[in-house]
């Protein structure tokens, strides 16, 4: 058991400028509303004119640069990961645009482009994700990782950045979905809440094996889904019906469901006592 002086010992190392263990969580929160405010920016705090595009561009890449600061500390490695960074955000907006027609092409309840920018979100977390997963490309440690924690505390949406997520890709409603890091996705899939696309194995030997599933193009997965194990394939053009608990892999175009037995009585007492466990 540590001492009160062992304790005191431990907090002052941590106070020194040159401890690096903890990256500002508000940093990577800061950086990815900016960003995401940036390219789908409400009418009230959107850009006018070119000159204030590209001002806060410099901005966001400055940004970057200081929260990079948190974890790498080679000016030319920073300069090199904010280049290559901002160099992929012209495909990263081609692809959240795919996220976001997609979402209001298949949701009847979405009305206009505009709404799911603001209010879906899935699509801000979809986002979120995107520009971590970049990071995550890059080879930047933990930082990618705040960024998708902070749309998890904003949406419920937990999306490893590790993740590799195809266009088109939609999460309606989505609290509590879970995407784990190894988790293949391709294009035109849907997702609804409470779907767990995770491990079936989850010991630590198996930290570089693929844990999570792959899900192929164009499948469904209805909320409280759960689908685990790293060779687990979901084959294209498939439809997983709500609370489905799969382990295995089904092939293309199929419809599984999970088939619960439902009891209605009316509510006149029971011949014998019930015992309800709650
Ligand atoms: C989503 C999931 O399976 O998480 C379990 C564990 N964190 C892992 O990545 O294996």
């Amino acid at each position: 058991m540590s001492s009160y002086q062992q304790l005191i010992d431990d907090l002052l190392q941590r106070s020194q400028p040159n401890f690096t263990g903890f990256p500002s969580k508000q940093l990577a929160a800061e950086f990815a509303d900016r960003l995401f405010q940036f390219l789908f920016g409400t009418r009230k705090k959107r850009l006018h004119g070119s000159l204030e595009i590209e001002n806060e561009f410099r901005l966001l890449q400055s940004h970057l640069q200081t929260f990079l600061q948190e974890v790498i500390h080679e000016a030319k490695i920073i300069q090199k990961i904010t280049e290559d960074f901002f160099a992929e955000l012209p495909a990263i907006y081609d692809v959240l645009q795919k996220d976001a027609q997609a979402i209001l092409d298949s949701d009847p309840a979405a009305k206009s482009i505009e709404e799911v920018l603001i209010a879906y979100p899935g699509f801000f977390a979809t986002a979120v994700y995107r520009f971590a997963h970049q990071l995550h490309v890059l080879k930047v440690p933990v930082l990618p990782r705040l960024l998708t924690e902070h749309a998890h505390s904003q949406t419920g949406i937990d999306i490893h950045p590790g993740a590799r997520i195809g266009h088109a890709f939609s999460i309606d409603h989505g609290t509590g979905v879970v995407i784990g890091e190894t988790t293949v996705i391709g294009n035109n899939v849907k997702i609804y809440q409470g779907v767990t696309l995770g491990a079936l194995n989850v010991t630590k030997g198996h930290a570089n094996a693929k844990r999570h599933p792959t899900v192929e193009d164009n499948v469904i997965i209805y909320s409280g889904s759960t689908i685990l194990g790293g060779e687990t394939v979901i084959g294209r053009d498939s439809i997983i019906g709500g609370n489905v608990f799969l382990t295995y892999s089904i092939p293309s175009s199929s419809v599984v469901y999970h088939k619960s037995e439902i009891k209605v009585k009316d509510n006149n007492p029971f011949p014998e006592p019930l015992n309800f466990v709650i």
